[in-house]
């Protein structure tokens, strides 16, 4: 493995419900187990609506789970609360797609950077151009940027000082939502690259959720892939075209092939509704392998002997 086998997150049993306006309760994660290593890029993909920005705004604590526990290096930051959630934040950050929305245009780049210190007083008001600078470096972009507003820069510049903010705290993870997802392919390729350097360089362990399946199989260690809120796969990035579970399967074949970049086949079928999930597999009504099994008992995520865990009835281990 290219990165070492200590546990630096656990995810476990995560159920995340939300109670809509007519009183039912919608189903966004459906017992989700997942481990973080360090120094890991973990990847986590599914069409719209599977569940991928609840799962890590739950590990964010910017959810509570319905049941469930996290625990960040064996403490569940789930029951934290006041000073020791705030403190615990530390160690956790986060990079959305639009980094625009959470700066402030009215502030100053290296105000924007340094705020999470400056929110933890870890250094003062004099220190904040210095900071920034060396921040800056990091993400490789010039000091001068210290001195400008977030209003006239690119999406590529807003993202390195989204990543440059974010690694303020120094945390040991950093979770990615769509983080490059709005930026054109070389800029994205410029900053997926520094991403891994700056991992190299701290043993950060990163969560990246992303539509593009063909660069989350360069970047990311392992691929968890979920269906309806739960994870129905996880497999090495780099075998990504090695996958078994027929959800996968079928997001492989209907999303560009990753080597004529042709789009070959559509996935058949709607995603059943989360405010009614049915009794058995969550992939039944779309299976075109499905048995009576699949309609009556959930498969449980079985890890096989080559590292590579799939929940389906079909596929032994
Ligand atoms: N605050 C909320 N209240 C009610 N339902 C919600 C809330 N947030 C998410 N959902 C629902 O939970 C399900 C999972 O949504 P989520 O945003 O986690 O999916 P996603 O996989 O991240 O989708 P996308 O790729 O489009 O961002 C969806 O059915 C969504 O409508």
């Amino acid at each position: 493995m290219p990165f070492e086998m200590e546990k630096v997150l656990e995810i476990s049993h995560i159920v995340k419900q939300f109670l809509v306006p007519d009183g039912r309760s919608l189903t966004a994660c459906d017992d989700v187990s997942l481990t973080l290593y360090k120094g890991e890029t973990l990847g986590i993909v599914g069409e719209s609506g599977c569940g991928k920005s609840t799962l890590v705004k739950t590990v964010m604590q910017l959810y509570a789970p319905t049941a469930g526990a996290i625990y960040h290096r064996g403490v569940d930051i789930t029951k934290l609360k006041g000073e020791a959630a705030r403190q615990n934040r530390q160690h956790i950050q986060m990079v959305f797609q639009d980094p625009m929305q959470a700066f402030n245009p009215k502030m100053k780049i290296q105000d924007i950077i340094c705020e999470p210190l400056r929110n933890f007083a870890i250094i003062k008001r004099n220190q904040v151009e210095e900071k920034a600078k060396e921040l800056l470096r990091i993400v490789e972009l010039s000091e001068e940027f210290a001195e400008r507003y977030p209003g006239n820069m690119s999406g590529g510049q807003r993202q390195r000082i989204a990543i440059a903010r974010a690694l303020a705290l120094e945390p040991e993870i950093l979770v990615c939502d769509e983080a490059t997802s709005a930026l054109d392919v070389s800029v994205q390729e410029r900053v997926v690259k520094l991403l891994v350097k700056i991992q190299k360089e701290k043993q950060l362990s990163i969560i990246f959720i992303c539509h593009d399946l063909a660069l989350v199989s360069k970047l990311c260690h392992r691929v968890a892939v979920m269906y309806l809120g739960n994870i129905v796969e996880i497999l090495s990035g780099d075998a990504i075209l090695e996958a078994k579970h027929p959800y996968t399967k079928a997001l492989l074949r209907s999303v560009f092939s990753l080597k004529c970049k042709e789009e070959i086949q559509l996935l058949d079928g709607e995603v059943p509704s989360p405010l009614d999930l049915p009794q058995g597999c969550p992939f039944q009504d779309r299976c075109v392998e499905c048995r009576g099994i699949c309609r009556q008992e959930k498969p449980v995520l079985k890890l096989n002997s080559d590292g590579h865990s799939i929940a389906c009835h079909l596929i032994s281990a």
